[in-house]
């Protein structure tokens, strides 16, 4: 397909999204995926920019799944925001867009049969949201199959659904690749979100409390700290910040999403979480231990 300088196609049922892409598929397209709740934002934008570099052919999902909201969760607050995201697009060269109703993606209701996602699936966001990664595993999986692109495109900001979809593409041997995108943060650190939309502008100040935090453990690691301390320097700076009420503050290994031991060397990744306001805000960066 050509690149798109007008708004993406949209598309609502699975039947002719299909049926389109087995069109483009027969003239040799090469499809990628970028999978959204939409209320787009530059984050989401710059997974798309990496797909139109990667493919021929871009898909940009905008669902929110209620399979991987729990009860008292923001699904029925989430912001849908379905006209501006199509403007957002326009300038980026996505094809098309998957907009689907709930019920066309579950048309019996919940789906009696899910991808289940392991140990990692029920430690830090699927501790304090059990079940979210089961219905983002099983949402995943019906948009690689409805889709089938060659590539799908994830933001490295949800770190441990990274390292569950890579997880279930590798045990599943889903004949896809998975590339992930940096996080894209505003210009004082913050890590955009759509969540972000229900922050006040004093607790948006308090939300850089996240990055400050992952950047003190990033720059004791960096300057030769151990695991201990530089998880305490970030804890301080969230445990001390005004308005934030952390969830976790964790560094894991990359290779597992464990959580290291004192003496680890390596890669690995510092993962927060916290309340801000009625907003519930991760962030995550590399940290290496030489
Ligand atoms: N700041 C960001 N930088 C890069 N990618 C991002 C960013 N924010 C979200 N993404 C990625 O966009 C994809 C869709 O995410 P989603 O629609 O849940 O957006 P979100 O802003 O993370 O929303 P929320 O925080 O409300 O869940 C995911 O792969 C996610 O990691
Ligand atoms: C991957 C995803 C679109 C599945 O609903 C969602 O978890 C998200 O927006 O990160
Ligand atoms: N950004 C991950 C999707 C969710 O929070 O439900």
């Amino acid at each position: 397909m050509t690149q798109s300088i007008s708004r993406p196609e949209v598309i609502t049922s699975i039947a002719d999204l299909r049926e389109r892409l087995r069109g483009a598929r027969m003239q040799g397209a090469d499809i990628a995926l970028v999978p959204t709740m939409g209320a787009l934002h530059d984050g989401h934008l710059a997974l798309v920019d990496r797909a139109v570099q990667l493919a021929d052919t871009v898909v940009v999902s905008i669902f929110v799944n209620p399979l991987q909201f729990g009860a008292g969760e923001d699904l029925d607050r989430y912001p849908r925001t379905l006209e501006a995201d199509l403007e957002a697009l326009a300038t980026r060269g996505a094809h098309l867009v998957f907009a689907p109703s709930a019920s066309e993606m579950y048309p019996h209701g919940e789906t009696a049969t899910r991808v289940t996602a392991g140990p990692v699936g029920s430690t830090f966001e699927g501790a304090s949201r059990p079940g979210h990664f089961d219905g983002m595993l099983t949402v995943v999986a019906k948009l690689f199959n409805i889709v089938q692109p060659r590539v799908a495109v994830f933001g490295e900001k949800d770190a441990q659904q990274v390292f569950l979809v890579k997880q279930m593409v590798a045990d599943l041997d889903l004949p896809v690749s998975i590339e992930v995108v940096d996080i894209v943060r505003d210009a004082e650190g913050l890590a955009l979100s759509s969540r972000n939309r229900y922050l006040s502008d004093q607790e948006r100040e308090q939300a850089l409390a996240l990055c400050r935090a992952l950047a003190a453990t990033h720059d004791a690691a960096t300057e030769g700290a151990g695991v201990d301390a530089a998880l305490n320097a970030g804890r301080e700076v969230l445990g001390t910040a005004s308005g934030v009420d952390p969830d976790y503050f964790e560094i894991v290994d990359t290779a597992t999403f464990e959580p290291v031991g004192a003496r680890f060397r390596g890669d690995a990744r510092a993962v927060v979480a916290a309340r801000v306001g009625s907003a519930r805000l991760i962030d995550t960066r590399a940290v290496r231990f030489a």
